[in-house]
């Protein structure tokens, strides 16, 4: 990346001189620097967010044995094929087959099998007749039945063996995210443990000497109120990160706020990063643009810090510690946010091995126009205004200012706007990276 010297106010000058490094370049920096975590053998019950290390393979065929796909009897294809209303079939019901029953019944000519979904087909049948084509029904299925309809073909209502999933299929590949669907295909094959990839551990660091606590606050309810002093504001990049690397998969293992001053950081930074505990990330807000107390910038020698051609979070650090990622993210709240999604979210899925790192983008039009900023890449939290269900619009949440933290609670992703485009127009399509 564009590199300064950690040093703090007096080379503010020469990162204005500097040219900006594009979003991709710097991505591209961060991605390099990214080793991937190790990764361990986990019950598929813990496994939900988690990133698959190995290509998951079926144990089982998926139909583990052909069975029935409806309620009914099973039968042979050639007693009831001529079957109608005005003709219907007798047969004589010699067994009763209930899902889960390991019974085989022998079934002859004239004869059928009452059976219930997800029971195995009989070796003697080929054919399910469901109870709506007998003339009696559920209510009369013992003893001997009518068969009022002819089954379309031969082996219709029967779900076949393996026809879903072949044992030793790779039903996954590694790299992929395990959520709700992808855990419970991977049950229905027979899978019980995965390979996947050891939760990053991450530290969120905040600076700013302004910054209060949430639980310093006091009550919004109490007769009190909130207490804060002239300068001081509520912080909350902490909790947002803490959210958004949770949603990753990874684990906040420490969250912390410290001061201006720079001796509380320096100690927390050798802590979180040296030993066997080391944390595979750090995650600083704040201290990393032109001021006078910068102290990320100030302290954090394994940091380099340029400019980026983005709004919001066009200034950025980054660097490694060890092993350890370090990223020094601007400290205004959307601009935190943006450069979490950008930058770190994409490292921290590659740590884990994760195929795809980028946010899914729907092209919409822009329900309004909007100006944006003349040689950077902007990204607008937007919400979708669908109002339309045929032509989703994307709506701006905030005026773009990267402070406008309230507004970011409205957001349901980012329009993203070419640094050559100053402005966007109503009904012009725009890319919008979709947030969950
Ligand atoms: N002379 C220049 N000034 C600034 C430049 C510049 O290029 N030249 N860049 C601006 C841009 S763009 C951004 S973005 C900010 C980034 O500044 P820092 O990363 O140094 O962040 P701070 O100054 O510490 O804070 C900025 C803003 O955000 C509030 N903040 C910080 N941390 C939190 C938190 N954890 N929770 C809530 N709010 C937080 C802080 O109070 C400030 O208002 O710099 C511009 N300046
Ligand atoms: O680039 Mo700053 O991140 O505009 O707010």
């Amino acid at each position: 990346m564009d590199v300064t010297t950690p040093s703090g106010t007096s080379d503010g000058a020469g990162l204005h001189a500097r040219a900006l490094l594009t979003v991709d370049e710097h991505l591209a920096a961060v991605l390099a620097a990214v080793v991937p975590v190790p990764a361990r053998t986990v019950p598929l019950a813990d496994a939900l967010g988690a990133t698959l290390a190995a290509p998951a393979r079926a144990v089982i065929d998926l139909p583990p044995f052909d069975n029935s796909a409806m309620d009914g009897f099973a039968v042979h294809h050639v007693d009831v094929a001529a079957a109608n209303a005005d003709a219907p079939v007798r047969l004589r019901v010699v067994a009763d087959l209930p899902a889960g029953s390991a019974v085989d019944p022998a079934i002859g000519t004239g004869e059928a099998a009452r059976i219930m979904t997800g029971s195995p087909l009989p070796t003697a049948a080929d054919t399910i007749v469901p109870f709506e084509d007998t003339v009696g029904g559920l209510a009369d299925s013992l003893g001997v039945i009518a068969v009022a309809s002819a089954p379309a073909r031969r082996g219709v209502h029967v779900r076949r063996r393996g026809e879903d999933t072949r044992r030793g299929d790779v039903v996954l590949p590694a790299g992929t995210l395990l959520g709700p669907l992808q855990i419970g295909a991977l049950a229905a094959v027979g899978i019980s443990e995965v390979t996947a990839a050891v939760a990053p551990r991450v530290v969120v660091v905040s600076t700013g000497s302004e910054l209060v606590p949430l639980e310093r606050l006091g009550s919004a309810t109490g007769a009190e109120g909130v207490r804060l002093e002239r300068g001081q504001i509520p912080e909350s990049n902490g909790i947002l990160l803490a959210g958004v690397i949770a949603a990753t998969g990874a684990r906040v293992v420490r969250r912390e706020i410290v001061d201006d001053e720079g001796s509380a950081l320096r100690a927390l930074l050798d802590e979180v990063t040296t030993g066997p505990d080391a944390a595979d990330a750090v995650v600083f807000t704040g201290g990393v643009s032109a001021g006078a107390y910068e102290v990320v910038r100030q302290t954090v020698s394994q940091m380099t810090f340029g400019k980026v051609a983005m709004q919001p979070g066009k200034p950025q650090g980054f660097g490694l510690a060890g092993r350890t990622l370090l990223f020094g993210l601007p400290g205004n709240p959307v601009s935190a946010a943006v450069s979490f999604e950008v930058f770190v979210r994409p490292a921290l899925l590659a740590l884990q091995g994760r195929t795809e790192v980028r946010r899914p983008l729907l092209r919409i039009p822009a329900a309004v126009g909007w100006r944006t900023p003349a040689g950077r890449r902007q990204y607008l939290p937007v919400t979708i205004d669908r109002t339309d269900p045929a032509v989703w619009r994307a709506a701006p949440a905030s005026s773009g200012g990267s402070h406008l933290a309230g507004r970011l609670g409205g957001a349901e992703g980012y329009a993203v706007v070419a640094a050559e485009v100053d402005a966007v127009a109503a009904g012009d399509l725009v890319d919008v990276m979709l947030i969950d």
